[in-house]
């Protein structure tokens, strides 16, 4: 029997990575290299939490959540639907979203994009309205994730998803790239790193062909 198949849902981090404006940069430096006197190539990073494919911590949007280091891995691993949300506009609304295929589900990915924008930021990135969250998380679901950089709007100042997903304690992802990944259930396995004090983390994010 062949090993089930995989899909990489994950953005590559360099220095062309786009980041959320106003954020610190991205770098990838060498800090030691192969030479007579050094056995070994050693690198370095310096990167938003936020950069590319990443998990929020609760810790992002309520300073009493917990931090990365201190999150349930259960969210991030397991079942998950994906969902083509590529016809939504400005936000996911309620109309937009097929209710018999991912009410009940633990996890839901939304996907808007027709092509993942890795070259350039996209600030009119597609948001998923609170009641989406909320109609989700009361049909018991663990995490919520989509291929934009955020659940709310670039210029949001209230992170009205963010705090219905709050409410249910359930967690994020967000930077997802899912051009390659047709509709359906997956299992997904996307854990973010042990970080103490971290509000995010990037993430290894794949999503698995189920038996
Ligand atoms: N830098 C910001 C400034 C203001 C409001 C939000 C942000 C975010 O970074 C949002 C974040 N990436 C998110 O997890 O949705
Ligand atoms: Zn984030
Ligand atoms: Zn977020």
């Amino acid at each position: 029997m062949s090993d089930p198949r995989i899909w990489d849902i994950s953005q590559r981090l360099s220095s062309n990575t786009p980041l959320w404006p106003g954020e610190p940069e991205l770098k990838v430096s060498r800090h030691a290299s192969i030479s007579a006197e050094c056995p070994v190539n050693i690198g370095a990073i310096s990167l938003p939490l936020h950069s590319g494919t990443h998990a929020d911590a609760p810790l992002h949007y309520s300073s009493d959540g917990v931090a990365s280091a201190d999150s349930p891995l259960e969210p991030y691993l397991g079942r998950c639907m994906v969902v083509d949300a590529r016809a939504s506009g400005a936000r996911i609304e309620m109309q937009d979203c097929d209710w018999s295929e991912i009410e009940g589900e633990e996890r839901v990915l939304f996907r808007t994009y027709g092509k993942f924008p890795h070259d350039a930021w996209d600030e009119n990135f597609t948001a998923v309205a609170p009641d989406v969250i909320a109609r989700l998380r009361d049909a018991g679901a663990l995490l919520i994730g989509i291929d934009t950089p955020s659940l709310d709007p670039q210029n949001s100042k209230t992170m009205d998803a963010h705090h219905e997903v709050l409410q249910g304690d359930m967690r994020i992802l967000e930077g997802l790239v899912l051009d390659d990944v047709a509709p359906g259930a997956y299992e997904l396995i996307a854990l973010p790193l042990a970080i103490e004090g971290a509000d995010a983390s990037p993430v290894r994010a794949i999503l698995r062909e189920l038996p």
